[in-house]
Parts: C-alpha cells; sequence; structure tokens
C-alpha cells in the first residue's frame, strides 16, 4: 500500500512523560482511519507530529515522502482540526470563510456554504462568543471544505448534537467518495462513526494496540456472554482482554474469531456469542492495565507490522 502517514517508531517524551513510545503504523493513501484510545492515549500527541506542530523525541514521521515538521509544502497539504483553534477577537463566520481558502487550493465553497447551513452557523456574532458546538462546527467547515490531501480530525464534533453530527457523517462521506483524500479522525464516539472507517488503529498507553483492517477487526475478537460458569468453561483456556460481571452473569472478550466448537458449544449451554462491536475492541485492547475487571497479565497486541513479521 502507499502510505500517506508512515509513522515510524516513534518515541515522544515530556521530562519523565512518555506520551508516545515506539509508535508504528501506516495509514494508506485514500483511506479513512479510526484513532481510538483512552485519554492521554496518545491520540493529539501522535496527529500533533503528523501536522508537523511537533516531532518525534525519537523515530521518524513522514506524511506525503516527507516529514512534516517545518516543512512548509508538506504543512500546506495538511489540516488539522483540533479543538484548540483560536481566532482574532473581532473574526466573523465571513472573516474565516475568505481567509480558509487562501491556505487550501482545494478549497469547496459549495461544501462550506452547506455545513455552514446545515450547522445553522450565526453570521454575525463575533467567534469569541460562540458556543462549544458552533467553534466545532466552524472547525468542521474548514476542514472539510479544505479538501486537503491528508485531513486530521482530533475529536472534531465535541459540543455537537446529534443531527450536527450526523451531517458531519453524510458529507465527509460523500465528498471524500467525490474526492478521496486521506483521513484520520480520533472520537470517543464509536459507536456511531464506526461506518466511518477502513483502517484501526487503537493506542493503549501510547503503545499501539490495534492497527488492522476495519474487516480484520471484526475478527479480532469475539464477546462470550451468558451464565458465568458456562461462559468460563468456554473460555478456559483464551486469551482474555476483558471480563464484565453482573451478578452471575458474565461477558468476557477474548482474542480470536469464533470457531464452530466455540460455537456448538456455546448453542448447547445457551451462551452468547458475538463479534466484538469496534467500541468493544476499542474498550478491550484500550483499556489501561487494571481497568478491566480481570485481565491476563499480557494484553494482546495485534499489528500489521507484527503479523508480517509472523508471515514472513
Ligand atoms: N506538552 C506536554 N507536556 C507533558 N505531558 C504531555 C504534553 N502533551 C501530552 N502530554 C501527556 O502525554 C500523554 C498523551 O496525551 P494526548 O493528549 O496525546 O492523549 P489523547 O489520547 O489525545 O487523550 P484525550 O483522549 O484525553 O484527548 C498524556 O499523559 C499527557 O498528559
Amino acid at each position: 500500500m502507499t502510505a500517506a502517514i508512515d509513522i515510524r517508531a516513534v518515541t515522544r517524551t515530556y521530562g519523565h512523560a512518555t506520551a508516545l513510545d515506539n509508535v508504528s503504523f501506516r495509514v494508506p493513501e485514500g483511506s479513512i482511519c479510526g484513532l481510538f484510545g483512552s485519554n492521554g492515549a496518545g491520540k493529539t500527541t501522535v496527529m500533533s507530529i503528523i501536522a508537523g506542530h511537533d516531532r518525534p523525541s525519537s523515530g521518524e514521521a513522514l506524511v506525503l515522502g516527507d516529514t512534516p515538521f517545518e516543512h512548509e509544502v508538506t504543512g500546506q497539504r495538511i489540516s488539522f482540526i483540533r479543538d484548540n483553534q483560536r481566532y482574532p477577537d473581532n473574526y466573523q463566520l465571513k472573516h474565516v470563510l475568505r481567509i480558509a481558502p487562501e491556505f487550501a487550493p482545494d478549497w469547496s465553497a459549495e461544501v462550506a456554504a452547506e455545513l455552514v447551513e446545515g450547522f445553522r452557523i450565526p453570521a454575525k456574532t463575533p467567534i469569541k462568543k460562540f458556543s462549544r458546538g458552533q467553534l466545532s462546527a466552524v472547525a468542521i467547515v474548514i476542514g472539510l471544505a479544505s479538501r486537503a490531501p491528508v485531513t486530521l480530525f482530533d475529536e472534531p464534533y465535541l459540543g455537537l448534537d446529534v443531527g450536527a453530527r450526523t451531517l458531519f457523517y453524510d458529507v465527509l462521506l460523500r465528498d471524500y467518495g467525490r474526492h478521496p483524500r486521506t483521513i484520520l479522525l480520533s472520537t470517543h464516539l464509536i459507536d456511531e462513526s464506526e461506518s466511518l472507517f477502513d483502517r484501526v488503529v487503537i493506542l493503549n498507553a501510547g503503545r499501539v494496540a490495534v492497527d488492522c483492517d476495519r474487516d480484520e477487526a471484526r475478527e479480532l475478537a469475539v464477546v462470550i456472554s451468558g451464565a458465568a460458569d458456562a461462559v468460563g468453561r468456554l473460555t478456559a483456556g483464551r486469551t482474555v482482554l476483558q471480563t464484565r460481571a453482573i451478578g452471575s452473569l458474565s461477558s468476557v472478550t477474548v482474542t480470536g474469531d469464533a470457531d464452530e466448537a466455540l460455537l456448538a458449544e456455546a448453542r448447547r449451554t445457551g451462551v452468547q456469542v458475538a463479534s466484538a462491536s469496534l467500541q468493544q475492541l476499542v474498550a478491550a485492547y484500550g483499556a489501561p492495565a487494571g481497568d478491566a475487571a480481570e485481565q491476563t497479565d499480557h494484553q494482546s497486541t495485534r499489528t500489521t507490522q507484527q503479523k508480517e513479521a509472523a508471515a514472513a
């Protein structure tokens, strides 16, 4: 695959704190990749490095074949949408719509107009008086209308209501279909955004826990639920990612796909077996150690690089 984003063994430390620890993953050109993980997992840090706003302590980040840090040409091809965007005090929406296209050669005035209307962004109110959701709406207008070859959305819809979020998903998918580009999006609203992604990266405490295609992710883990003793028998000898217990019932996420033997035994004992949803995968693989009620000592890690190494 041609990688638009190629993160190679990137470590980022701040004093004694390690935000990213030997992180490697690639995002193919023309794909939408979801970046997931708990608070503090390192999502913003890696996006800042990809955007060229920060640089690794060690390792290398390549975007469109170049190192983005202090590289103006690459910087112009990246749009980084995050929640701390600041605007001059006197700015109204019209100022943003006048200036943003100067930094985005592929700017779409039609996409901008559609989103401004759909989000009902106030025209006359100074942006500094905007609500949290209205600020997110302005940032999304910039991110989508820019049509940058590499677009990074870091939790882009803080404060947006469900209707506005649906508009974002719809316009993103439609415009991406017509003008393919590479999009990396981090969010904690995993269930509702699941259909957007064709790649998945899950970070856990600064490390890559999962890096694979969305289809492969469906086969990474199953959730086995039912009477605790029956579930215990079915999960014995398997790698347990996460256990949740409610009274005499338990729900256990284990690695791997559901094989025939497991399904037959589950039917016989009245236990449910289902592929883990993306949200369940993120909860299982992205949970900081000790968060799950019960966890194996060595939480399984599944990355494309490791699979390639194993196959070699
Ligand atoms: N400038 C900094 N100085 C010190 N520590 C930092 C700095 N920036 C990030 N960190 C630390 O690095 C870790 C990763 O932070 P980061 O913001 O990348 O996480 P995140 O996955 O984006 O979290 P969230 O989901 O809460 O936004 C955190 O422990 C954070 O405290």
